[in-house]
This record gives C-alpha cells, structure tokens and sequence, in this order.
C-alpha cells in the first residue's frame, strides 16, 4: 500500500489556517521562556504550527476521555482516568527533544490544571558495558540496544496509575547511562515520550509499545539535512567538552578539529544513518502527524493521518 495515500497532506499555509480562537497566541513572557531553552527557534513555527498542534491533541484527548468514560459505564464502575500519552518519534538529531519540549511547554500552559511530563526512551538504553557484552557496542541506537522489556514495563505501570516510577538517566555529555542516577514520573494527567524507537515493532513481546501511544508525531527532514543538524550539534558538545575530562568527546575536542569532525560523519554514515534507513524511517507511516523540517528547522508541511 502507498503510505501517502493514508494521510492529507498539507501545506505550511494550510496548516497554520487551522488555527482557532481559543487558544491564545502566546505572550511575551512564555517566547522568552522557549527562547532560552534554544534560542535559535523559529518563533513564527510556535505560533503557525504548534498553536494548531495542541488543538489537534485536545481532539484527541477529549474523543480518549470520553471513550474512557463510556467503557466505565459499560462496566458499571468507577474507572479512574489514565495518562494521555504522546510519542515523539525520528532520526537521531532531527530535533525530537526540541519538539517534546516545546509540545510540553504548548500542553501545560494551555491545560493549567493538567500535569504535563516528558520522558526521553535514551534512559532505556543499555549502559556501555552491557552492549560490549552483547557485542553491539557500535550499533547504539539500533533496536537490539534498547531494554525494552523494561520501557513495556514502565509504559503499563504509568497507565496503571502507579507512582514515583524511576527510569534510568542517559547523558550525551558521558555517553552512557549514568549509574544510580533516576528521573521520577509522579502520574501526570499527560506524558510525552520521546525517542526514535516509539513506533518500533517489538523484536519478541507480545506487545507493541506503540499501543501505549494516544498520539503520535513524527519529525521528517531530508536525510542530507538531518546529517548537518547532526554535525552541528557535535561541535556544540565539543564545545562544551573542551575542560571537562569527564566529558565523552574531551579528547576529540581538545585534538584537530577536522580529525573530529571526519570521525563524527563517519559515525553519522555507519550508525545513525543506517539505523534511520532501517528501523526508524519505516515506522513513519504509524505516527497519527508528521511533521517535515527543511533548512534552518522550518517547518514546510505537515501530513495528518487519516485512518
Ligand atoms: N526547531 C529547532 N530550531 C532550531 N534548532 C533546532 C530545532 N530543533 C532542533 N534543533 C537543533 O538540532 C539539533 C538536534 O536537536 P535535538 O537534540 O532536539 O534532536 P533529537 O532528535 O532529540 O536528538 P537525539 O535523538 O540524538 O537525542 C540540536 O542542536 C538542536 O539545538
Ligand atoms: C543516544 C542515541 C542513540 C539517541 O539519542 C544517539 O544520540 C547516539 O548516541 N547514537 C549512537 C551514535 C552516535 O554517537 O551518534
């Protein structure tokens, strides 16, 4: 089947038409608060694409309570409500968490009374030394180097209701997981996971993680695009290396710039891009919006799915 056909496709232009009296535009204040989180967003993309995304998720949200009651009342009982939860998915670099954040800061301040949490799956990766025993080290990322095992458990115990859940911490800066330390989710009415494994098959469970999704989205961009946001960020860390011995790219920062450059395209072509190609592309087609980046993260059109 052509994966086209089942989603409208639209246009910047159409999209941004779709906004609605109801939600404000945002205030000085709040585009200050998104631009110290990166001060290179577009501001005009909050308010053109992300105003009309969270009106499109309280969609989503009021059709998932109101299912939600309905099943209650079939059973006779009390049913108490669960999170509405929101998945993030695409390429390593293309500007997940940056949307998740941003998707997290629309939600919150739209629905006052609704606790609004965000996860990234990074967590659920394996720590360093457990992908050298499994001999997978330089296939980080790939599906076989995630527990998830562990990310099915944590998604059924977040819609359980169950509270204060721990989950591993992952750090960019050190490369691996960081031992003992945990990031606690305390039932919020909303989550958003964020990662490029959230629409991925399981390799051997019964059970999709993408079931635990209520919404999904998904962040496209042109691969050649993707590498240089990729390269761009690397020199960033490297930047933020150069004193710090902890750091995971100290010595890179502190030898030839070009030497760590070729050696950051060269882990660009022989992981991220083939995990992109393999695993993370073809789960495009499951995601409820995509939303495709050209140059500078702007975004040009948006496909909604229809079915
Ligand atoms: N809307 C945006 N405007 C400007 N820059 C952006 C935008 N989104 C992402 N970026 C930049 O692109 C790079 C990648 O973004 P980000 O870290 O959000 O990606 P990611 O998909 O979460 O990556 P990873 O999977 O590796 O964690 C970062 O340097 C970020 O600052
Ligand atoms: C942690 C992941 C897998 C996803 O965020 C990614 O950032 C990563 O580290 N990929 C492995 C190859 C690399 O160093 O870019």
């Amino acid at each position: 089947m052509d994966e086209r056909t089942n989603y409208y496709h639209l246009t910047r232009q159409e999209w941004q038409g779709f906004y609605r009296n109801g939600i404000a535009p945002l205030t000085d204040a709040e585009l200050q608060q998104i631009k110290s989180f990166n001060d290179q967003i577009s501001l005009q993309d909050v308010q053109d694409i992300y105003i009309p995304l969270t009106h499109l998720i309280h969609i989503y949200m009021k059709e998932y309570e109101s299912l939600h009651l309905s099943k209650g009342l079939f059973m006779q009982e009390f049913v108490p409500p669960t999170p509405f939860i929101i998945g993030v998915a695409g390429s390593v670099a293309v500007g997940k968490s940056t949307t998740a954040r941003l998707l997290q800061m629309m939600l919150s301040r739209t629905f006052k009374r609704r606790n609004v949490q965000l996860i990234t799956t990074d967590g659920f990766l394996y720590p360093t030394d457990e992908l050298k025993k499994r001999g997978i080290l330089d296939k980080k990322g790939f599906p076989e180097s995630y527990d998830m095992e562990r990310l099915l458990t944590f998604l059924n115990a977040v819609k359980n209701g169950e509270d204060n859940l721990n989950i591993p911490m992952y750090s960019h800066e050190v490369y691996d997981i960081i031992p003992d330390e945990f990031e606690t989710i305390t039932q919020p009415d909303i989550l958003i996971v964020e990662g490029i494994n959230v629409l991925q098959l399981p390799a051997n469970q019964q059970i999709y993680i993408s079931d635990f999704f209520d919404f999904s989205i998904y962040v496209d961009a042109d691969s050649k695009l993707i590498e240089s946001w990729y390269l761009e960020r690397f020199e960033a860390l490297l930047n933020l290396a150069k004193n710090d011995k902890t750091n995971y790219y100290y010595e890179y920062a502190n030898g030839p710039r070009d030497e760590a450059i070729n050696f950051a395209k060269q882990v660009w072509q022989d992981v991220n891009q083939k995990n992109l190609e393999n695993f993370i592309l073809p789960t495009r087609s499951r995601a409820d919006v995509v939303l495709h980046k050209s140059d500078n993260h702007t975004i040009d059109k948006i496909s909604l799915r229809k079915f």
